[in-house]
């Protein structure tokens, strides 16, 4: 069980017009963020839950091939960010995940692979696996755009706020991941991934049935700090709290916030940490979709979030910063020291 907020999306889809309930689902929003961080984000009346079944499945077949089959497009192919990452080659706090992935960015127009992040994505040759996990992107860009316009109204922004914050996420600079998860041998001491927080906008994952593997850390005073945050940052591994299951629900993705909410609301929402310990005896396979601001986007603290500071003193400002660049500050390790895309 965990206590994870349950928010349905459906009064902010387009056929439905109801503003009271609009409302509703904009205030749990913010208590959600303000809270937690993480909340599960019903979709059934979005998708069909059959789809996202369908991209695991063929992330499965993908995971499934021989290793000589999958290095073929592997991501020192192109500009180590887009295509296939071997098992344990991700690195996570100074050790190595175990899991293996599959990662595919927004396309860029002239693409140059000795430039990083600017490669061409490598698609594995399984039959539908391209069409599907491109409907996917469009499916979840759409989502991106319809949940920050719910949390907009939320943080209590006006329409002309809101123009403005979506003209920074509307050619979101997104990544699709595919994630191959073999059970953590039962003497390791390491992590199916390491705890990180997300560092973009908003994260949608759909993980297979699994339970037990994703955990979330509630921040909770008075609970003990960050258990195994050896390697963490300083201020996050001094983070009092526990670790909660988020297990898959029908009908829902796991949805958190990363750390570009962080500077759009001065510290008010929290992007939290979160690790996946698989060690049941099936392969998980998960699907998270990051939803980006554009890769031009000057992030800066919201008027919104000020107003709300406003009233329980002043807080400091976060430093602004361009999407991209802070991108590359964060992946650019993978292209030097051969670290991973979780580490800072
Ligand atoms: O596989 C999961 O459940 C989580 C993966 C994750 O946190 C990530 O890719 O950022
Ligand atoms: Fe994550």
């Amino acid at each position: 069980m965990s206590s994870l907020p349950i928010i349905n999306i459906a009064p902010w889809l387009p056929q439905n017009t109801d503003n009271t309930a609009r409302e509703a689902i904009s205030k749990a929003l913010h208590a959600a963020c303000l809270e937690f961080g993480f909340f599960y984000l019903d979709i059934s009346e979005y998708v069909d839950p059959a789809v996202a079944d369908e991209l695991a499945t063929l992330a499965r077949q993908f995971f499934a091939l021989p290793q000589e089959e999958k290095d073929k497009i592997s991501l020192s192919n192109q500009d180590h960010a887009r295509g296939y990452q071997r098992l344990k080659e991700n690195v996570t706090n100074g050790k190595a995940d175990n899991h293996e992935g599959l990662d595919f960015y927004r396309p860029v127009e002239n693409p140059d692979k000795s430039r990083p992040l600017w490669g061409e994505n490598q698609f594995p040759s399984i039959p539908d696996f391209k069409d599907k996990y491109e409907a996917w992107v469009e499916k979840m860009k759409a989502l991106g755009l319809i949940v920050m316009e719910a949390m907009a109204l939320g943080l209590g922004m006006t329409p002309e706020e809101w123009l403005e914050l979506r003209s920074q996420v509307d050619d979101s600079f997104w990544v699709m991941r595919a994630i191959g998860y073999p059970p953590l041998p039962n003497d390791s001491d390491g992590f199916s991934c390491g705890a990180h927080k997300d560092y973009g906008c908003l994260t949608f994952l759909y993980a297979d049935p699994t339970p037990s593997a994703l955990q979330v850390f509630l921040r909770q005073t008075g609970g003990s700090v960050v258990p195994d945050a050896a390697g963490l940052p300083a201020e996050q591994g001094a983070e009092e709290g526990i670790w909660i299951n988020a297990d898959p629900l029908p009908g829902c993705v796991v949805c958190n916030i990363g750390e570009m909410w962080e500077i759009w609301t001065n510290g008010l929402y929290k992007s939290t940490l979160h690790r996946v310990v698989h060690r049941s005896s099936n392969y998980r396979v998960s699907v998270p979709f990051f939803f980006e601001p554009n890769f031009d986007a000057r992030v800066k603290p919201l008027a919104a979030a000020n107003r709300i500071q406003g009233t329980t003193g002043t807080v400091p400002d976060k430093q602004p910063v361009v999407y991209g660049e802070f991108l590359m500050a964060k992946v650019g390790n993978n292209f030097t020291g051969g670290k991973g895309r979780y580490d800072d």
